[in-house]
């Protein structure tokens, strides 16, 4: 059985509730792509007001084949499209797959496939994607247009090769079935719910699926700057006077759908999610980690040699 009927098989059986982990995901999207949608609302800096937009008019654009997914996600999750990594972190996805050439890259937080094609794009030929999505309606969205778009081979169609494998269902149990069947991992991109960052790293690094010398991104890491007020943050000095979502940023600019928790508590529990996810790293001998103050914060991690 290959390993993608394997997954779907996997990904059929996990209709247990029990199974599925409490999660509700918070993407943090105020730095990310739709940009009309979105208005820039950060405290960090380098991407906020028009230096933004200035490092995008000035960085290499993505393909116009992009323009199809930015539609269909606008039309298909109109309230929680910013769930997207911006065009320039996409961009930079890219740029460094095609610097480091990884053959195995691993994604857990597909949504509608956009920075799995940026990847995708940047690796070489016989690179592949395996990337992970519990939400069964925007897995079988992006599946559909990572087989129009030529990522993935189509039943009735000629078999093409597969340079996006689409696991569907709880991003865990599909680490599980990656670990089973031996597979290894040149680079990793988080962007799955932030409550369970601490669960993947633990997961991927005790199990063997990062090559040493490999490398996790981790996403969102800064929370909108809301891990300063962590209570494990350890800074005294620069608390945040009033923490978001301020009353000029909408709900649906965060992500969030119309049933999950719009309050500052809400929001701060995911900045300390976040929080605690990076000390625990900080404090892993087997990795070394730089925590960048760029996009919604991105930690690059590298798996020791
Ligand atoms: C921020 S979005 C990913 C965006 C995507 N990386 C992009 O930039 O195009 C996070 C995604 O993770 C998915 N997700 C949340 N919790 C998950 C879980 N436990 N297992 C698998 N996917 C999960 C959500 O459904 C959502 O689509």
């Amino acid at each position: 059985m290959t390993l993608a009927a394997l997954a779907s098989r996997s990904a059929r059986s996990l209709q247990n509730p029990l199974r599925r982990a409490a999660c509700i995901h918070l993407a943090a999207p105020i730095t990310r792509s739709f940009h009309a949608l979105a208005p820039q609302q950060t405290m960090h800096p380098t991407s906020s007001g028009d230096l933004l937009p200035y490092c995008e008019r000035n960085s290499t654009r993505l393909l116009g084949k992009f323009d199809e997914l930015h539609a269909n996600t606008i039309e298909h999750y109109p309230k929680t499209a910013g769930k997207t990594i911006s065009s320039l972190q996409g961009q930079f996805l890219r740029l460094l797959m095609r610097m480091t050439r990884p053959q195995r890259v691993l994604e857990l937080g597909c949504f509608m496939g956009f920075s799995a094609m940026a990847m995708a794009d940047g690796m070489g030929a016989d690179g592949v994607i395996y990337t992970c999505e519990k939400d069964g309606k925007a897995a079988q969205l992006a599946r559909e247009l990572f087989q129009r778009q030529g990522y993935q081979g189509s039943e009735e169609g000629p078999r093409r090769k597969t340079k996006i494998e689409l696991m569907e269902g709880n991003a865990l149990d599909s680490l599980e079935i990656l670990s089973k069947n031996g597979l290894q991992f040149d680079a990793v991109f988080l962007d799955a719910d932030k409550s369970n960052y601490i669960n993947y790293f633990n997961f991927i690094m005790d199990n063997g699926l990062l090559n040493k010398g490999g490398f996790i991104l981790a996403d969102n890491v800064l929370f909108s700057g809301l891990v300063l007020n962590a209570p494990g943050a350890n800074n005294s000095k620069t608390h945040l006077s009033s923490p978001p979502p301020s009353p000029t940023l909408k709900p649906s600019d965060k992500g969030l759908t119309e049933n999950e928790d719009r309050s500052s508590a809400a929001w701060q529990k995911y900045a300390d999610h976040m929080d605690a996810f990076n000390r625990h790293v900080h404090a892993d001998s087997r990795v070394e980690v730089a925590v960048l103050p760029v996009f919604d914060g991105l930690s690059v991690i590298m798996h020791k040699i």
